[in-house]
């Protein structure tokens, strides 16, 4: 299993040393545009092998895409994080031709890949490489729900003063301040619903507080956060290449899915050897359901900012 990984920034470095850890990749590269970095990247990474019990090999590449050649997955995090204050989608302007330039030369040297998008506006850049390149939509899936999950989760223990392990809960949704939705109704504390041990006005502020979960951490590190991120794609990657069927919130191209269509917006999907191989359709409660379709108006915003 060759898992390439373009960017060797924050969330890259985190993503491939979350996968080296977990040991069930052959190899992976990382790729980044900035001379030697992916290459020292990969080498201070080698050296945690023998510390951490890895076997995995670390190959690092400066824009060397024959490195990533025959390719099982590839992870796209290249491109700017925000800056307190930003939106996400402020970020299109610069991330769109990068994501466009990286997504065409990863499918030139692994046309068989499945590419898992990160880097921001999440959702529209997933949909920009269904635009770039000829993968089958079931190849193609974007990160973001699956951190929104483990933030919704973590945000639910601290309410309840419980231990995370007891918590289970989902956020849907586009990857956006705004966007997220996450879950409450359906939200568990080992299988008992959250809303009996939590107010509804205290479940209104965990909600709130996950939504802006990323801007939290951007505003207090000065950029955006990177170990959660990295764990969720690696959780995505484990995922797919030990074709768990595993379910996560990702961003897939829906074609009437939860009544929507041509976008890529967070739903549940099932995980395994062929990328998303099904998705959930999750009954929603009325608000849920209003919420979700005023998400979707908004990532259909920003995809119109794409230059097709
Ligand atoms: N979807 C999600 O849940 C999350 C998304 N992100 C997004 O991930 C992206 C990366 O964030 P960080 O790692 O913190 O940023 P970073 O600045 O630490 O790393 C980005 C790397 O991309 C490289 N790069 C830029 N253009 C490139 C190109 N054409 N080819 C190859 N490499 C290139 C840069 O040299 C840099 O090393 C941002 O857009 C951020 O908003 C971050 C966290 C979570
Ligand atoms: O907040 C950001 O800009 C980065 C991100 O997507 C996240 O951490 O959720």
């Amino acid at each position: 299993m060759k898992v390439t990984v373009v960017g060797a920034g924050a969330v890259g470095a985190s993503c491939a040393e979350y996968i080296a850890i977990k040991n069930f990749a052959s190899e992976v590269v990382i790729l980044d545009i900035k001379e030697g970095y992916a290459e020292g990247k990969a080498m201070d990474l080698m050296q945690c092998a023998s510390l951490n019990s890895f076997d995995t090999k670390i190959v690092g590449s400066t824009n060397d895409y024959s490195k990533t050649a025959g390719s099982d997955i590839c992870v796209i995090t290249s491109g700017i994080p925000r800056k307190p204050g930003m939106t996400r989608e402020e970020l299109i302007g610069i991330n769109a031709g990068i994501v466009k330039t990286v997504s065409s030369s990863l499918v030139e040297h692994s046309p068989n890949t499945i590419i898992i998008v990160v880097s921001n506006p999440m959702d529209t850049m997933t949909y920009l490489v269904h635009q770039t390149t000829d993968l089958p939509k079931h190849k193609i899936i974007g990160m973001g729900g699956a951190l929104d999950s483990a933030r919704f989760k973590y945000r639910l223990a601290e309410a309840m003063e419980a231990p995370i392990s007891d918590i289970d809960g989902m956020v849907i949704g586009g990857h956006s301040d705004k966007g997220m939705v996450p879950l409450t109704s359906h939200a568990t504390r080992n299988s008992i619903k959250v809303s009996e041990f939590i107010s509804e006005e205290r479940l209104n502020q965990v909600k709130e507080d996950t939504k802006v979960g990323g801007a939290t951490l951007t505003k207090l590190l000065g950029t955006s956060a990177w170990y959660a991120p990295g764990a969720a794609v690696s959780a995505l990657v484990q995922a797919i290449a030990c074709d768990q069927k595993k379910m996560f919130p990702c961003s897939a191209l829906l074609e009437g899915e939860y009544g929507l269509s041509n976008l890529c917006i967070g739903v549940p999907v099932l995980l395994g050897r062929n990328g998303i191989e099904k998705i959930i359709d999750v009954p929603l409660n009325n608000a849920e359901k209003a919420h979700l379709a005023e998400s979707a108006e908004g990532v259909k915003k920003t995809n119109g900012l794409l230059e097709l």
